[in-house]
């Protein structure tokens, strides 16, 4: 293969003959002058044919791309301030690798499920590229804001004996003729690891066999989990809001160019500033009571009373102490009032809604038991869990941020299909 020159490092070899390797997003002709628009996929160039300076076979090469071939083309870099990045490539020679089939995705508008059969082509184009690089920068981000901070990061497991969340929503598999799950969330081990390395975070799939056809949900989705010994709720939620404007921060900082290409409002960016403003459950139930909504104390909060409350703020949100019935087993009761637990949900302004779950986790071991008792989980299943509340039991609280529902509020899109390259919904497992 020839040596070739990234498109990203262009502005360093202004007057050199580069190679570039990439795929043909665009031809056009006009008389004796032609172009070609080639990715590579750290960016795309323009390249210019001047018929009179080739050979008549280049230029003929030039005449039968296709969309999406895949070529090396060389010439001199030029300063161009009306092409793609502020440069040209002054075509000298033009190799094709391999001429495309007729490519399914033309410049034209496709529906939502062609695109998504053809996800793995789908992902080539300008704006998909521009969303998983940002989602790549915020997982970065995540590593960097945790390891900076002091935080281990352990690797939770994918194929589980413990059901984390919610016993309705499990992927069941067959284990050697027992049953395992994939984990709904890496919240428990997270908390074996507390007491070996004080504050620890996982970060990777998870899984929710959810019936769910909004444009929050995932069957798979990829979440953040840090857990963090003698850290009480509200550390908790002061540790929620600093992750969150630090990945926010770094999205202006270093996706400028992918936000545009999103077509993103960065000015609302901008605004996210510490400390979030917080209510209380029972005090967000008054309020939409008082916007109309016939919700009764004791109901989860569904996306219309999330959207509801946040159309007021410019800040994400966080909702705390909810009712102990509406929230997950390992949630401590709230002393203040043992019909709510210590624990909050993080709302995303703009109509995005939570973004982060969490909570003070139950560290008294006689309650922790009554309470899988209560939710009917198999007991069994529970003893290592347990054993964190026998062996030198401590208060810790931990979170969970997802991935794609933050990504999308920060790039202001609509789905969060498309922040994760290949999106699992109820009705697609393909490609
Ligand atoms: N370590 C913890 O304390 C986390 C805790 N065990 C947990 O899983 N909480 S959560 O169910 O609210 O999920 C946390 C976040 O995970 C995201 N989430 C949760 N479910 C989904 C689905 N189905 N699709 C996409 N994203 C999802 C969403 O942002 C939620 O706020
Ligand atoms: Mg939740």
């Amino acid at each position: 293969m020839p040596r070739s020159t990234e498109i990203r490092q262009l502005n360093d070899h202004v007057g050199e003959e580069v190679t570039l390797t990439g795929w043909v997003e665009a031809t056009r002709a006009h008389g004796k002058v032609a172009f070609a628009v080639v990715r590579d996929g750290t960016g795309i160039a323009q390249t210019v044919f001047f018929k009179k300076e080739l050979d008549p076979e280049v230029w003929e090469r030039h005449a039968a791309l296709t969309q999406e071939s895949t070529v090396a083309v060389t010439g001199e870099v030029r300063e161009e301030p009306r092409a793609p990045g502020g440069y040209e490539i002054a075509v000298r020679d033009l190799q094709v690798i391999h001429t495309s089939a007729e490519y399914p995705i033309q410049p034209k508008e496709h529906g939502v499920d062609f695109l998504l059969d053809h996800r793995h082509l789908w992902l080539r184009s300008s704006q998909q590229r521009a969303g998983l690089k940002v989602r790549a920068e915020i997982s970065q981000a995540t590593h960097d804001f945790f390891y900076d901070r002091g935080f281990t990061r352990i690797d939770t497991p994918i194929l589980t004996g413990a059901i984390g969340e919610h016993a309705g929503t499990l992927f069941e598999t067959d284990y050697f003729g027992d049953t395992a799950y994939l984990a709904q969330t890496g919240q428990l081990y997270v908390e074996a690891a507390c007491p070996a390395f004080r504050k620890v975070y996982c970060f990777g799939p998870t899984f929710r066999a959810e019936k769910s056809k909004t444009r929050r949900h995932l069957t798979e989705f990829w979440m953040v989990e840090p857990e963090v010994a003698f850290a009480d709720s509200d550390d908790n939620m002061r540790l929620q809001e600093d992750f969150v404007t630090y990945l926010v921060e770094r999205a202006l900082e270093r996706c400028s160019t992918e936000l545009e290409i999103l077509e993103r409002d960065t000015s609302v960016l901008e605004r996210i500033k510490t400390p979030f403003p917080r209510i209380s459950y029972t005090d967000a139930v008054a309020r939409l009571q008082e916007k109309g909504s016939d919700i009764e104390w004791g109901r989860d909060l569904g996306a219309p009373d999330e959207v509801s409350l946040t159309e007021d703020h410019d800040l994400p949100l966080f909702v705390y102490n909810y009712p102990k019935q509406a929230k997950a087993f390992y949630m401590k009761e709230n002393p203040d009032d043992p019909r709510t637990v210590l624990c909050d949900d993080l709302l995303a302004p703009e109509g995005y809604g939570e973004i982060i779950g969490g909570s003070q986790r139950e560290d008294d071991l006689d309650r922790l038991r009554e309470r899988i008792a209560e939710e009917k989980l198999p007991e069994e299943a529970y003893d290592w869990y347990l054993d964190l509340r026998k062996y030198g039991s401590f208060p810790h609280s931990g979170f969970g941020l997802g991935i794609e529902r933050t990504v999308a509020w920060i790039t202001g899109r609509h789905h969060i299909r498309e922040f994760i390259p290949f999106p699992r919904l109820m009705n697609r497992l393909n490609p």
